[in-house]
Protein backbone atom coordinates (compact mmCIF):
# COMPACT_ATOMS: atom_id res chain seq x y z
CA UNK A 1 0.00 0.00 0.00
CA UNK A 2 2.24 2.70 0.63
CA UNK A 3 4.46 2.71 -2.35
CA UNK A 4 1.44 3.41 -4.35
CA UNK A 5 0.54 6.03 -2.35
CA UNK A 6 4.08 7.99 -2.55
CA UNK A 7 3.56 11.18 -3.59
CA UNK A 8 6.16 13.58 -5.25
CA UNK A 9 9.23 14.74 -2.88
CA UNK A 10 7.14 12.76 -0.10
CA UNK A 11 8.53 9.67 1.44
CA UNK A 12 6.70 6.28 2.44
CA UNK A 13 6.63 7.17 5.99
CA UNK A 14 5.26 10.71 5.70
CA UNK A 15 2.41 9.76 3.17
CA UNK A 16 0.96 7.01 5.63
CA UNK A 17 1.30 9.59 8.62
CA UNK A 18 -0.44 11.47 6.50
CA UNK A 19 -2.78 8.66 5.49
CA UNK A 20 -3.55 7.71 9.16
CA UNK A 21 -3.94 11.43 10.25
CA UNK A 22 -6.37 12.01 7.66
CA UNK A 23 -10.38 12.77 8.94
CA UNK A 24 -11.87 13.32 5.98
CA UNK A 25 -12.68 10.70 4.60
CA UNK A 26 -11.46 8.72 7.50
CA UNK A 27 -8.54 6.49 6.36
CA UNK A 28 -9.33 2.67 6.02
CA UNK A 29 -7.71 0.84 9.12
CA UNK A 30 -7.76 -2.40 7.58
CA UNK A 31 -4.31 -2.77 7.75
CA UNK A 32 -3.49 -1.44 11.21
CA UNK A 33 -2.30 -4.84 13.56
CA UNK A 34 -4.17 -5.16 15.93
CA UNK A 35 -2.25 -6.94 19.38
CA UNK A 36 -5.77 -7.44 21.34
CA UNK A 37 -6.59 -10.15 18.82
CA UNK A 38 -4.04 -12.04 19.31
CA UNK A 39 -1.91 -14.09 16.89
CA UNK A 40 -4.18 -12.92 14.01
CA UNK A 41 -2.91 -12.67 10.56
CA UNK A 42 0.50 -13.13 9.02
CA UNK A 43 2.18 -10.34 10.85
CA UNK A 44 2.20 -11.08 14.48
CA UNK A 45 4.52 -13.57 16.14
CA UNK A 46 4.63 -15.03 19.75
CA UNK A 47 7.30 -13.72 22.30
CA UNK A 48 8.46 -15.24 25.30
CA UNK A 49 9.25 -13.80 28.20
CA UNK A 50 11.27 -14.81 31.57
CA UNK A 51 8.26 -16.59 33.76
CA UNK A 52 10.42 -16.92 36.78
CA UNK A 53 11.99 -12.93 36.71
CA UNK A 54 9.25 -11.31 38.86
CA UNK A 55 7.56 -12.62 41.89
CA UNK A 56 3.61 -12.63 41.42
CA UNK A 57 3.39 -10.67 44.42
CA UNK A 58 6.30 -8.03 43.36
CA UNK A 59 3.82 -8.23 40.21
CA UNK A 60 0.40 -7.41 41.60
CA UNK A 61 2.31 -4.91 43.81
CA UNK A 62 2.48 -2.90 40.91
CA UNK A 63 -0.58 -3.56 39.26
CA UNK A 64 0.16 -6.07 36.91
CA UNK A 65 -0.70 -9.65 36.36
CA UNK A 66 1.54 -12.16 37.24
CA UNK A 67 4.25 -12.68 34.18
CA UNK A 68 2.64 -16.25 33.15
CA UNK A 69 -0.62 -14.03 32.05
CA UNK A 70 1.25 -11.43 30.28
CA UNK A 71 0.24 -12.31 26.36
CA UNK A 72 3.36 -11.13 24.70
CA UNK A 73 3.68 -10.52 20.70
CA UNK A 74 6.10 -9.24 18.68
CA UNK A 75 6.06 -8.35 14.41
CA UNK A 76 8.03 -10.61 11.50
CA UNK A 77 11.27 -8.40 10.81
CA UNK A 78 11.02 -6.00 13.19
CA UNK A 79 13.51 -8.17 15.94
CA UNK A 80 13.19 -6.82 19.71
CA UNK A 81 10.14 -5.04 19.24
CA UNK A 82 7.77 -6.45 21.64
CA UNK A 83 4.23 -5.50 22.90
CA UNK A 84 2.66 -6.71 25.96
CA UNK A 85 -1.61 -6.29 25.34
CA UNK A 86 -2.31 -4.71 28.61
CA UNK A 87 -1.02 -6.58 31.04
CA UNK A 88 -2.79 -4.57 33.96
CA UNK A 89 -4.97 -6.47 36.60
CA UNK A 90 -8.22 -5.87 36.50
CA UNK A 91 -9.22 -2.11 37.95
CA UNK A 92 -5.55 -1.25 38.53
CA UNK A 93 -4.69 1.30 35.01
CA UNK A 94 -6.81 3.70 36.82
CA UNK A 95 -3.80 3.99 39.40
CA UNK A 96 -1.31 4.71 37.08
CA UNK A 97 -3.40 7.24 34.84
CA UNK A 98 -4.16 9.06 38.28
CA UNK A 99 -0.26 9.26 38.48
CA UNK A 100 -0.05 10.67 35.66
CA UNK A 101 -2.36 13.39 35.49
CA UNK A 102 -2.35 14.08 39.18
CA UNK A 103 0.91 13.43 40.73
CA UNK A 104 3.88 13.34 37.68
CA UNK A 105 2.74 17.19 36.17
CA UNK A 106 3.75 18.17 40.01
CA UNK A 107 7.16 19.92 40.65
CA UNK A 108 9.95 19.64 40.76
CA UNK A 109 8.84 17.28 37.49
CA UNK A 110 9.25 19.96 34.57
CA UNK A 111 5.93 20.76 32.02
CA UNK A 112 5.65 21.94 28.69
CA UNK A 113 3.63 24.45 31.04
CA UNK A 114 7.05 26.06 32.73
CA UNK A 115 7.98 27.25 29.27
CA UNK A 116 5.65 30.27 29.65
CA UNK A 117 4.36 30.17 32.40
CA UNK A 118 5.28 31.30 36.22
CA UNK A 119 6.45 28.48 38.92
CA UNK A 120 2.97 29.97 41.01
CA UNK A 121 0.66 29.62 38.10
CA UNK A 122 2.03 25.58 37.50
CA UNK A 123 1.93 25.01 41.22
CA UNK A 124 -1.04 22.93 40.93
CA UNK A 125 -1.83 22.02 37.62
CA UNK A 126 -4.54 18.80 38.86
CA UNK A 127 -6.16 21.19 41.69
CA UNK A 128 -6.41 24.12 39.28
CA UNK A 129 -8.79 21.94 36.67
CA UNK A 130 -9.89 19.42 39.21
CA UNK A 131 -13.45 21.02 40.25
CA UNK A 132 -13.93 21.92 36.06
CA UNK A 133 -13.08 18.84 34.80
CA UNK A 134 -15.51 16.58 37.87
CA UNK A 135 -18.68 19.48 37.14
CA UNK A 136 -20.40 17.92 33.81
CA UNK A 137 -19.95 20.25 30.84
CA UNK A 138 -22.03 23.38 30.34
CA UNK A 139 -22.90 22.40 27.22
CA UNK A 140 -23.01 25.97 25.65
CA UNK A 141 -20.37 28.05 24.34
CA UNK A 142 -16.82 26.81 24.16
CA UNK A 143 -15.03 26.78 27.93
CA UNK A 144 -11.43 27.80 28.31
CA UNK A 145 -8.85 24.53 28.84
CA UNK A 146 -7.93 23.47 31.96
CA UNK A 147 -4.34 23.66 32.44
CA UNK A 148 -4.40 19.75 32.44
CA UNK A 149 -5.85 20.08 28.79
CA UNK A 150 -3.17 22.22 28.52
CA UNK A 151 -0.73 19.67 29.67
CA UNK A 152 1.12 18.40 26.21
CA UNK A 153 4.34 16.70 28.24
CA UNK A 154 5.72 16.24 31.55
CA UNK A 155 9.83 15.20 31.88
CA UNK A 156 11.06 12.94 34.95
CA UNK A 157 14.49 11.82 36.13
CA UNK A 158 17.03 13.46 33.52
CA UNK A 159 15.30 16.09 31.96
CA UNK A 160 15.18 15.87 27.95
CA UNK A 161 16.09 18.97 26.90
CA UNK A 162 14.70 19.63 23.49
CA UNK A 163 16.50 22.17 22.48
CA UNK A 164 20.13 20.22 22.48
CA UNK A 165 18.14 16.47 22.59
CA UNK A 166 20.42 15.73 25.54
CA UNK A 167 20.37 14.91 29.17
CA UNK A 168 22.49 15.64 31.43
CA UNK A 169 23.36 15.56 35.33
CA UNK A 170 22.99 19.16 36.15
CA UNK A 171 19.21 18.38 35.57
CA UNK A 172 18.24 15.68 37.20
CA UNK A 173 15.42 15.29 39.92
CA UNK A 174 14.42 12.20 41.76
CA UNK A 175 13.12 9.47 39.58
CA UNK A 176 9.19 8.16 40.78
CA UNK A 177 10.09 5.18 42.71
CA UNK A 178 6.73 3.76 42.03
CA UNK A 179 6.96 4.15 38.17
CA UNK A 180 10.68 3.22 38.55
CA UNK A 181 9.30 -0.50 40.22
CA UNK A 182 6.85 -0.72 37.37
CA UNK A 183 9.24 -0.48 34.69
CA UNK A 184 11.87 -2.39 36.27
CA UNK A 185 9.31 -5.48 36.38
CA UNK A 186 8.12 -5.09 32.72
CA UNK A 187 11.51 -5.12 31.75
CA UNK A 188 12.94 -8.11 33.62
CA UNK A 189 9.69 -9.72 32.89
CA UNK A 190 10.56 -8.74 29.04
CA UNK A 191 14.22 -10.25 29.33
CA UNK A 192 15.85 -7.27 30.40
CA UNK A 193 17.16 -7.44 34.01
CA UNK A 194 18.84 -4.63 35.94
CA UNK A 195 17.09 -2.07 33.98
CA UNK A 196 16.78 1.58 35.88
CA UNK A 197 14.43 4.03 34.76
CA UNK A 198 16.50 6.88 34.49
CA UNK A 199 14.31 9.02 32.73
CA UNK A 200 10.85 9.68 31.29
CA UNK A 201 8.61 11.54 29.09
CA UNK A 202 5.19 11.49 29.41
CA UNK A 203 2.89 12.49 26.65
CA UNK A 204 -0.99 14.10 27.04
CA UNK A 205 -2.22 13.81 23.71
CA UNK A 206 -6.15 15.23 23.02
CA UNK A 207 -8.01 13.95 20.12
CA UNK A 208 -6.21 15.82 17.29
CA UNK A 209 -2.76 15.59 18.99
CA UNK A 210 0.28 13.83 16.80
CA UNK A 211 3.58 12.94 17.47
CA UNK A 212 6.16 13.01 14.79
CA UNK A 213 8.42 11.05 12.79
CA UNK A 214 11.37 10.46 15.49
CA UNK A 215 13.76 8.02 16.24
CA UNK A 216 14.53 8.14 20.53
CA UNK A 217 18.36 8.15 19.97
CA UNK A 218 19.57 10.56 22.92
CA UNK A 219 19.76 8.04 25.74
CA UNK A 220 23.58 6.70 26.32
CA UNK A 221 23.27 3.18 25.92
CA UNK A 222 20.84 1.66 23.05
CA UNK A 223 21.90 -2.03 24.50
CA UNK A 224 19.06 -0.85 27.08
CA UNK A 225 15.18 -0.75 26.18
CA UNK A 226 12.97 1.73 25.85
CA UNK A 227 9.41 1.10 27.32
CA UNK A 228 6.04 2.73 26.23
CA UNK A 229 3.05 2.54 28.62
CA UNK A 230 -0.15 3.67 26.67
CA UNK A 231 -3.96 4.88 28.66
CA UNK A 232 -6.55 6.20 27.93
CA UNK A 233 -7.57 6.86 23.74
CA UNK A 234 -6.17 4.20 21.52
CA UNK A 235 -3.70 5.46 19.12
CA UNK A 236 -2.27 4.55 16.06
CA UNK A 237 1.66 3.89 15.98
CA UNK A 238 3.67 3.89 12.90
CA UNK A 239 6.47 1.82 13.34
CA UNK A 240 9.60 2.14 10.52
CA UNK A 241 12.87 1.61 9.94
CA UNK A 242 16.58 2.28 10.45
CA UNK A 243 16.25 5.13 8.11
CA UNK A 244 13.37 7.94 8.02
CA UNK A 245 11.87 7.10 4.92
CA UNK A 246 11.20 3.15 5.36
CA UNK A 247 7.97 2.55 5.08
CA UNK A 248 6.23 1.77 8.37
CA UNK A 249 3.79 -0.91 10.01
CA UNK A 250 0.62 0.52 11.46
CA UNK A 251 -0.41 -0.64 14.56
CA UNK A 252 -2.54 -0.36 17.18
CA UNK A 253 -2.36 0.92 20.95
CA UNK A 254 -4.73 0.29 23.42
CA UNK A 255 -4.91 2.01 27.12
CA UNK A 256 -2.96 -0.94 29.50
CA UNK A 257 -0.68 -2.14 26.61
CA UNK A 258 3.24 -2.05 27.10
CA UNK A 259 5.45 -1.62 24.45
CA UNK A 260 9.28 -2.31 24.42
CA UNK A 261 11.82 -1.10 22.01
CA UNK A 262 14.75 -3.04 22.52
CA UNK A 263 17.38 -4.89 19.95
CA UNK A 264 17.37 -4.09 16.59
CA UNK A 265 14.07 -2.23 16.88
CA UNK A 266 15.42 -0.04 19.49
CA UNK A 267 16.34 2.77 16.61
CA UNK A 268 13.67 1.89 14.63
CA UNK A 269 11.71 5.36 13.03
CA UNK A 270 8.36 5.69 14.83
CA UNK A 271 5.29 8.12 14.98
CA UNK A 272 1.81 8.40 16.43
CA UNK A 273 -0.09 9.81 13.45
CA UNK A 274 -3.64 9.70 15.12
CA UNK A 275 -5.75 9.27 18.54
CA UNK A 276 -8.84 7.54 18.12
CA UNK A 277 -11.78 7.69 19.72
CA UNK A 278 -12.78 4.30 21.14
CA UNK A 279 -13.29 3.78 24.34
CA UNK A 280 -16.98 4.10 25.64
CA UNK A 281 -17.92 6.99 27.49
CA UNK A 282 -17.68 6.49 30.73
CA UNK A 283 -14.27 4.26 30.51
CA UNK A 284 -15.31 0.43 30.93
CA UNK A 285 -15.41 -1.09 34.34
CA UNK A 286 -12.21 -2.55 33.72
CA UNK A 287 -10.34 0.57 33.61
CA UNK A 288 -12.61 2.20 35.99
CA UNK A 289 -14.28 1.23 38.72
CA UNK A 290 -13.06 -2.41 39.94
CA UNK A 291 -10.75 -1.50 42.33
CA UNK A 292 -12.91 1.14 44.17
CA UNK A 293 -15.94 -1.60 44.08
CA UNK A 294 -13.17 -4.23 45.88
CA UNK A 295 -12.70 -6.77 43.24
CA UNK A 296 -9.04 -6.37 43.34
CA UNK A 297 -7.84 -5.71 46.86
CA UNK A 298 -4.39 -4.03 46.68
CA UNK A 299 -2.06 -6.28 48.96
CA UNK A 300 -0.18 -4.59 51.61
CA UNK A 301 2.93 -3.28 51.17
CA UNK A 302 1.48 -2.75 47.62
CA UNK A 303 2.24 0.33 45.84
CA UNK A 304 -1.02 0.69 44.04
CA UNK A 305 -3.61 2.33 45.86
CA UNK A 306 -7.49 2.72 45.42
CA UNK A 307 -8.04 5.85 43.33
CA UNK A 308 -11.20 7.85 45.20
CA UNK A 309 -14.20 8.21 43.24
CA UNK A 310 -13.85 11.79 43.10
CA UNK A 311 -9.87 11.85 41.73
CA UNK A 312 -11.62 8.62 39.18
CA UNK A 313 -14.04 11.13 38.08
CA UNK A 314 -11.51 13.92 37.04
CA UNK A 315 -9.34 11.30 35.31
CA UNK A 316 -12.08 9.44 33.26
CA UNK A 317 -13.63 12.35 31.88
CA UNK A 318 -9.79 13.57 31.14
CA UNK A 319 -9.13 10.24 29.45
CA UNK A 320 -12.73 9.87 27.75
CA UNK A 321 -10.90 12.74 25.15
CA UNK A 322 -7.26 12.04 25.48
CA UNK A 323 -4.49 9.88 25.43
CA UNK A 324 -1.34 9.45 27.98
CA UNK A 325 1.73 7.94 27.16
CA UNK A 326 4.95 7.67 29.42
CA UNK A 327 8.21 6.50 27.67
CA UNK A 328 11.15 5.69 29.85
CA UNK A 329 14.57 5.42 29.21
CA UNK A 330 17.56 3.96 30.78
CA UNK A 331 20.08 6.83 29.95
CA UNK A 332 23.02 5.74 31.07
CA UNK A 333 24.69 1.93 31.11
CA UNK A 334 26.08 0.39 33.96
CA UNK A 335 29.27 2.30 35.49
CA UNK A 336 28.61 4.56 32.37
CA UNK A 337 29.20 8.47 33.32
CA UNK A 338 28.09 11.18 31.20
CA UNK A 339 30.61 12.61 28.86
CA UNK A 340 32.35 15.89 29.38
CA UNK A 341 30.13 18.67 28.80
CA UNK A 342 33.32 20.21 26.42
CA UNK A 343 33.38 16.56 24.23
CA UNK A 344 29.45 16.33 23.97
CA UNK A 345 27.95 17.30 20.48
CA UNK A 346 25.61 19.79 21.05
CA UNK A 347 22.86 18.27 19.07
CA UNK A 348 22.09 15.33 17.52
CA UNK A 349 19.24 16.70 15.39
CA UNK A 350 20.40 15.30 12.04
CA UNK A 351 18.09 12.07 12.13
CA UNK A 352 15.72 13.42 14.71
CA UNK A 353 14.31 15.93 12.51
CA UNK A 354 10.74 15.11 13.34
CA UNK A 355 10.76 16.76 15.87
CA UNK A 356 10.22 20.04 14.21
CA UNK A 357 10.04 23.88 15.01
CA UNK A 358 7.59 24.84 17.51
CA UNK A 359 6.67 28.15 19.30
CA UNK A 360 5.32 28.66 22.99
CA UNK A 361 5.42 32.16 24.01
CA UNK A 362 8.34 33.01 21.60
CA UNK A 363 10.66 30.49 22.88
CA UNK A 364 12.23 28.03 20.11
CA UNK A 365 11.86 25.16 22.40
CA UNK A 366 9.60 22.11 23.76
CA UNK A 367 8.13 19.12 22.28
CA UNK A 368 7.38 20.68 18.72
CA UNK A 369 6.96 17.62 17.08
CA UNK A 370 3.80 17.40 18.54
CA UNK A 371 1.20 19.34 17.12
CA UNK A 372 -2.10 19.84 16.71
CA UNK A 373 -2.39 20.64 12.69
CA UNK A 374 -1.15 17.94 9.91
CA UNK A 375 1.05 20.84 7.94
CA UNK A 376 3.48 21.77 11.10
CA UNK A 377 3.29 18.16 11.90
CA UNK A 378 6.27 16.52 9.84
O1 LIG B 1 2.98 8.00 22.35
C1 LIG B 1 3.62 7.04 21.92
O2 LIG B 1 3.12 5.92 21.79
C2 LIG B 1 5.06 7.21 21.51
C3 LIG B 1 5.83 8.22 22.30
C4 LIG B 1 7.22 8.36 21.82
O3 LIG B 1 7.60 7.84 20.82
C5 LIG B 1 8.21 9.16 22.58
O4 LIG B 1 7.85 9.78 23.60
O5 LIG B 1 9.37 9.16 22.20
FE1 LIG C 1 9.70 7.88 20.61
Amino acid sequence: MAASMVEHGEDAFRTLFRFYRRKHPPPDLRNVVDFSKGLDGDKVLSVSLDLTAVSDGAASGVGLRPVREWRAFGLHGYPGFIIIANPFLQGCQPFWVRQCLKMYPQKPNVCNLDMHMSPVDTDDIWGKSANVLRSPPCGKKKEPKTLLEKLRWVTLGYHYNWNTKTYSPDHYTPFPADLHSLSGLIAAGAGFPGFHAEAGILNYYRSDSSLGIHVDESELDHTRPLLSFCFGQSAIFLLGGTRREDPPTAMYMHSGDVMVMSGQSRLLYHAVPRILQDLPSPPPAGLGTALRTGQVSPEQGSLVEEVSEEDWAVCSRYIQSSRVNMTIRQVLGPGQSFPDIRTTKDSDAGPTDGYGEGDTGGQKRRRSNYSETESSNT
